[in-house]
């Protein structure tokens, strides 16, 4: 659980030298509460991605800075920048981030093997997390042998299986039809609001940013509007999926989108989770 705010404040990024260089960043300050889970959205090319891997530590920016936990990590030695990102990020892309020669298990107990957690228990652990995102039973299968949205639960698992304080996400859903981007934005909120964890994600898709808390919208390089989802509760115009989701002890989206699966079983049901036990 974290108690402390993911902060960016005055981020410029330019890519290049003066003379074809690109501001990707023209001055971004973000706020992301704990336990907040926000969308970043807006027109191709408007620096999203930039500030995703800005925020993360993935990337230095040209000025500014990004706090975390007391630390800027824009100023921290690489080392210790990429220690910091493995113990308290978790990343979840679109598509091909699983290595292809390694089963589900051990893809997802990945963070806690680099961690130097015994092979046992990281991979205890890994099943327990794969268990609750509906994957029991294909643990040993090698990601060429899942589909498209059990491989982004397993992407999900391994995300989280370290105990994060913040997942970011980029266009998790970008390479699933509607139906299981449905389930894996939910399998994602869910288990990333559970831990206590935040949630970043940038997404072209209104139906994603439903399931945030609150949505900004970038343009050329700066937060240019956001807005705050309203919860509903699970009444007229909210789907029967919201409503077995509220039951399960899940919430659908964050406001009333149309949800695909309204006549499906949750995807994500199962009554042990792996975050009650010691991860590491
Ligand atoms: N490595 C790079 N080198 C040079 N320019 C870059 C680089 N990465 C991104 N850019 C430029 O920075 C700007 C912002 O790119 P970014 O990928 O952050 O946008 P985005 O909003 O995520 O776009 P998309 O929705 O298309 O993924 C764009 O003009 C892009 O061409």
């Amino acid at each position: 659980m974290t108690s402390a705010p993911l902060e960016a404040r005055g981020l410029v990024k330019t890519y290049g030298d003066q003379g074809v260089a690109t501001r990707a960043l023209a001055g971004v300050d973000l706020v992301v509460a704990p336990g907040e889970s926000v969308a970043i959205m807006g027109p191709s090319g408007s620096g999203k991605t930039t500030l995703l891997h800005v925020l993360a530590g993935v990337l230095a920016p040209t000025s500014g800075s990004v706090l975390w936990r007391g630390q800027d990590l824009t100023t921290l030695p690489d080392r210790a920048r990429t220690q910091l990102r493995r113990s308290d990020f978790g990343f979840v892309f679109q598509a091909g981030q699983l290595l292809p020669e390694l089963p589900a298990d051990e893809n997802a107990a990945l963070p806690l093997l680099l961690a130097g957690t015994p092979r046992p228990t990281a991979i205890d652990t890994s099943r327990r997390w794969l268990a609750h995102l509906g994957l029991a039973g294909m643990e040993r299968r090698r990601p060429g042998e899942l589909s498209g949205g059990q491989a982004q639960r397993v992407a999900i698992a391994r995300a989280l299986v370290g105990r994060p304080g913040v997942v970011f996400a980029d266009e998790p859903t970008g390479a699933l039809d509607r139906h299981t981007g449905w389930e894996v934005m939910q399998a994602l909120t869910t288990a990333t609001r559970a831990q206590g964890a935040s949630l970043v994600v940038v997404t072209h898709d209104e139906e994603v940013a439903h399931w945030c808390s609150r949505t900004v919208h970038m343009r050329d390089g700066l937060i240019v509007a956001e807005a705050h989802a309203q919860p509903v509760a699970p009444a007229a115009g909210v789907t029967a999926a919201g409503a077995t989701a509220s039951a399960a002890g899940t919430t659908g989206p964050a406001s009333p989108t149309p949800s695909p699966t309204a006549s499906q079983p949750l995807p994500v049901a199962l009554p042990t989770a792996p975050w009650s036990g010691a991860a590491r």
